[in-house]
């Protein structure tokens, strides 16, 4: 199993170039369900998770072909894919697949809307809460469908006819189920109106696609999305959009560590909330062609109170970086959780480099300190993976993180694209 060993107390400076969202390119890869036409998507991350949802869509049918050379642009390889399901080979998807990873049980959406069925696993992903899937059974049974859960499957069904367009407001903000009812009403008869939509950018990233495919959506990044559905869709070529998180991950990094560094093909507008939280630690931001600079002082953290919101609020993906950078901050800060109930995991961890963290139900709330010295920490989910890779880089002396498989399902090339600036970052493959 690899690990990652680095030696902190390097400042960063330099260019990290921003790979694709993985948030946006899983919804957009599964939205090549719709279809019998070739959908082609840029900037595709090279990553474990969509290494994984292509075994997925292979499953159903979908042929997927890569360019046969990855594009080299700024130093990043952003990858070209077209996706081509003529048709639906298998409207199943297995536990074995679906349980690996959160967003494949999205596929539900689309094979219900096109094949009328759908029997899908209920799903796995970061173990960051329970995570249950009701929201996605009363949206789709809003349209329609009969749902019933069997042996830890969901079998769904549509009407005769297919899915039937109507008004359903989610009691809660929830991503995934707005990706699925937007992709499952695209192909509705008549109209549906979905109310507290998710607003996140990779929502409207999937909206903007689906209208490319010939979709009728209008609202997408307000909370009120209208669908008037298309008896088909066709191909489309789309380009996934900057990732936010990675974006916001980096610039607490360097937040944290001190230097200056530029991230290329990003935008600020994507994470304000994060943005402002970053500078109020007192880091400089900036937007420049292309991208974001940022300087970071390293010593001078201000302590800032976060609370994790959807979208336009600050993200739940980048909760446990911000821990990290507030470790180290002159005085104290607190940090609540409001999406997940489980998503502290990292706080034991960032305890071995020597952080002062306890926590309150669903706030942390931590005592920066002078200094945190390298030690072996265990990575336990995605975004905590990499929270202790920037307290590492801030740290005395050598970290080395376990279990780093976490990291590679949202972090492409993480320890590339940190030597460059100039960290002592390496994997160790045992
Ligand atoms: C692949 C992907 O894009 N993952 C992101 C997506 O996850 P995901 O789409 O799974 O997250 P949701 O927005 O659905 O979850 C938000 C909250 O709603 C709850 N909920 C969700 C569905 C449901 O049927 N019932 C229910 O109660 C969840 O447990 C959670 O408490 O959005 C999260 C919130 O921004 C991010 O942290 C994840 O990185
Ligand atoms: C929680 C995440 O992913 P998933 O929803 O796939 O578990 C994440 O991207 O931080």
């Amino acid at each position: 199993m690899d690990r990652i060993r680095i030696v902190g107390g390097k400042e960063l400076n330099g260019i990290i170039p921003i790979s694709g969202a993985k948030n946006a390119a899983l919804p957009l890869m599964i939205a090549s369900l719709l279809t019998s036409d070739t959908l082609t998507l840029e900037n595709v991350p090279h990553l474990a998770d969509v290494e994984g949802l292509v075994r997925i869509l292979g499953n159903h049918g979908v042929d997927i072909a890569v360019n046969g050379r990855r594009e080299h642009q700024d130093g990043s390889y952003a990858r070209t894919i077209h996706f081509t399901c003529r048709t639906v080979a298998d409207t199943t998807a297995p536990y074995e697949l679906v349980s690996k990873m959160r967003a494949s049980f999205w596929v539900i959406g689309p094979l219900l809307a096109r094949e009328g069925r759908a029997r899908v696993s209920l799903p796995g992903g970061c173990a960051i809460g329970t995570r249950p899937v009701d929201l996605f059974i009363e949206g789709l049974t809003a349209l329609g469908a009969e749902m019933e859960i069997d042996g830890g499957y969901i079998n769904a069904t549509a009407p005769k006819g297919g899915l039937i367009g109507a008004h359903y407001t989610f009691p809660k903000v929830s991503v995934g189920a707005t990706h699925v009812m937007l992709m499952a009403a695209s192909l509705a008869r008549g109209t549906t109106v979905i109310g507290n939509a998710a607003r996140e950018p990779e929502v409207v990233d999937l909206a903007n696609c689906l209208i490319a495919m010939g979709a009728k959506i209008t609202g997408a990044g307000t909370s009120t999305i209208t669908i008037e559905g298309v008896p088909s869709l066709s191909g489309a070529r789309h380009r996934v959009l900057p990732d936010r998180i990675e974006t916001g991950t980096y610039a607490m990094a360097v937040a944290m560590t001190g230097g200056d560094v530029t991230l290329t093909g990003t935008d600020m507008t994507l994470l304000d909330t994060a943005v402002e939280a970053i500078r109020r630690a007192g880091a400089e931001l900036s937007a420049v062609e292309g991208g974001i600079r940022i300087i970071g002082h390293g010593q001078a953290i201000r302590p800032v109170d976060i609370v994790t919101e959807p979208f336009p609020g600050f993200p739940t993906d980048l909760q446990a970086q911000f821990m990290g950078l507030m470790t180290r901050a002159q005085g104290v800060s607190h940090v609540t959780e409001t999406i997940f109930e489980n998503r502290f995991m990292h706080v034991q961890e960032l305890a071995r480099l020597g952080a002062k963290i306890s926590l309150n139900g669903q706030t942390a709330r931590i005592e920066g300190v002078s200094r945190l010295r390298g030690a072996p920490v265990m990575a336990t989910d995605l975004r905590a993976s990499v929270s202790l890779v920037i307290a590492g880089l801030a740290a005395e002396g050598e970290t080395m993180v376990s279990r780093v498989y976490h990291l590679d399902r949202g972090f492409e090339r993480l320890e590339e694209k940190l030597t460059r600036c100039g960290a002592l970052v390496e994997r160790i493959s045992d």
